[in-house]
């Protein structure tokens, strides 16, 4: 049996055997180089960044054209460190897979620390603290859900921890921008060294919306004088702090068991996959797709590793917004969260499975081609029409990709502004569209509604997928039945939809609502109902 270690790496031939590719770069040297002059630390030590972002960098380190790798930090979630990087030395081993069932098997090592970032943890805090004064730090990375930037909630309120952060200062932070505002402050007493801080996640304008937190956050401080005021000029300043926009596209599914008992048919021990207490779905192993697209606004004040060698794009700001538009807000994301709302009600496992459904494919061709595309703006590096087939036709349907509707509806309530709400709001805005005409979004809404019942369309209770707004949503929800009509319904579902916070817009002042609840009644007239509406308006069976 082989363990994933650093130890078995001396093992080439038994690897080599069972066609896992290793590592081409001296890995001591490296993690030495990297411990010395840190270049990159990554914070949200998930999958996706072992998936996609560390490959990327170990294909660098092998052509010889980094000689340093990735810190790993974690913000939320420490058992991931515990159970998932320690015990198998920061190593993972990543399987792609195309349509046709080819595997890739890589160990990918460029993963040299993994650190738990909080103050309670003082020996990783302080080597945080040492990495961030360290003048060759580059670059700091996130992938942190889209809820890892929240620092208000629904009501515009500071979160009770990040009210604390405001309140005690830089000193002992535990909200997530308050550990990351913190460690910014130790790089600017410590020689103002530049650097880029760069969210990889899938929102949009998503540098911005890192900003806006960092600064709130420092502004507080300086008002409660706990920081200076040359802090806030420092991360104002783009040529000390940057951050830079980004879209990056990639399937990173949970782990799946097939690839779990793939890997231990081949003798690897200790595969096992994992879910946290704070639900993260995590194991030594990454399963994932092949497409992948990164692009990222080129604005790095301390330098940064040539990434474009290894297929990264670097551009300016407007082509990396039109980029994000095309994927997140209309292409692929929306149709993922239009396929996690209805495969939940409908009773689906697996993504490729609704794929197959004539009713849910038009769905997504319906809110992708017809409603989605009329407000793409051509980012021109890649073309939104052929993305979109691509997404439709090859990468949902890839059956040895065995994504999960149930993963993509975590957090539902941080995803539908940017992947429904933006889309509104520029038909709302635009001389030439016409917001009332859209009809699948409006669908996609009243299924959410409908989800919210937690109740699937056979009329049995599911568990619904974690999101940190459920509890709130679910309480306008009460009093709705399925199969008995419900009074006040319009009163019942006014505070969900009519919040701006989340669907960028109030959807009754610009004329939405109406058929968001029509659509909804009949999706609750009773079991089978969802199906039957599905049917009625994309004339499908
Ligand atoms: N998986 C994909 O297919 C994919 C593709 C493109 C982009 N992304 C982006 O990456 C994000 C993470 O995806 P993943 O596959 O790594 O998920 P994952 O569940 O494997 O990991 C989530 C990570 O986010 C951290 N996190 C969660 N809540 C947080 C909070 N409040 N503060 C700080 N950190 C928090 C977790 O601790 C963990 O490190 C997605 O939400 C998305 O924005 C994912
Ligand atoms: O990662 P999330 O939770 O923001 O969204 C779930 C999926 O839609 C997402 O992970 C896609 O797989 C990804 O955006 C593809 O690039």
């Amino acid at each position: 049996m082989l363990k994933l270690n650093r130890e078995s790496l001396v093992h080439k031939d038994l690897w080599q055997k069972i066609q896992i590719e290793m590592p081409q770069f001296d890995i001591e040297d490296f993690i030495k180089k990297t411990y010395e002059n840190p270049t990159w630390i990554h914070f949200g030590a998930g999958n996706i960044f072992r998936g996609y972002i560390a490959a990327l960098e170990q294909d660098l380190l092998e052509r010889g054209e980094v000689q340093t790798g990735i810190i790993a930090a974690e913000l939320f979630d420490y058992e991931i460190i515990d159970r998932i990087y320690k015990p198998y030395d920061n190593l993972s081993l990543v399987v792609t897979a195309d349509a046709k069932g080819n595997l890739q098997k890589r160990i990918i090592a460029s993963i040299t620390e993994a650190l738990k970032c909080d103050p309670d943890f003082k020996d990783d805090w302080a080597r945080l603290c040492e990495i961030f004064k360290s003048a060759s730090l580059q670059m700091v990375t996130f992938t942190i859900t889209e809820k890892g930037y929240n620092i208000v909630d629904l009501n515009g309120e500071y979160l009770p921890q990040v009210k604390e952060d405001i309140e005690n200062g830089p000193e002992k932070p535990k909200s997530s921008m308050g550990k990351v505002t913190s460690l910014l402050y130790v790089r600017y007493k410590n020689g103002k060294h530049p650097v880029a801080v760069v969210s990889l996640d899938n929102c949009s304008k998503n540098g911005e919306r890192l900003y806006n937190s960092i600064i709130q956050i420092a502004k507080e401080w300086v008002k409660n004088k706990l920081v200076e005021e040359g802090f806030v000029e420092y991360l104002s300043n783009p040529s000390s702090v940057s951050f830079p926009w980004s879209m990056i596209d990639k399937i990173v599914p949970r782990p799946s068991d097939s690839i779990r008992e793939l890997l231990e048919k081949d003798g690897l021990e200790k595969m096992d996959i994992i879910c946290t207490s704070k639900n993260t779905y995590i194991a030594p192993f990454v399963n994932t797709e092949k497409s992948q697209y990164l692009v990222i606004e080129d604005s790095f004040p301390n330098g940064r590793p040539p990434l474009e060698k290894a297929g990264v794009y670097f551009t300016n700001r407007q082509t990396v917004e039109n980029s994000e538009r095309m994927k997140v807000q209309t292409c692929l994301n929306p149709l993922h969260t239009a396929l996690a709302i209805f495969g939940c009600l409908l009773g689906y496992k697996t993504i490729y499975e609704e794929v197959k459904d004539g009713c849910l494919k038009k769905l997504i061709e319906k809110i992708g081609y017809e409603e989605g595309l009329p407000v793409v703006v051509d980012p021109k590096i890649i073309d939104p029409k052929e993305y979109l087939k691509e997404v439709i036709e090859e990468r949902f349907p890839n059956p040895y990709i065995p994504d999960a509707p149930q993963r993509i509806a975590t957090d539902t309530s941080q995803k539908m502004p940017i992947r429904f709400g933006e889309t509104i709001k520029a038909y709302s805005e635009s001389p030439n569209l016409d917001v009332k005409s859209l009809r699948f979004i409006p669908l996609v809404i009243a299924g959410w509604l409908r989800y919210l019942m937690c109740v699937d369309d056979s009329g049995k209770p599911f568990e619904p997928s974690p999101d940190p707004l459920l509890e709130e949503l679910k309480k306008h929800m009460n009093g709705i039945e399925l199969g008995k009509k419900a009074e006040n319904l319009e009163e019942k579902l006014k505070p969900i939809l009519s919040n701006e916070m989340l669907f960028r817009v109030n959807l009754f002042e610009i004329g939405l609502a109406s058929k968001v609840i029509y659509y909804f009644e009949e999706m609750t007239e009773g079991v089978g109902a969802v199906r039957r509406t599905l049917e009625k308006y994309l004339e499908c069976d």
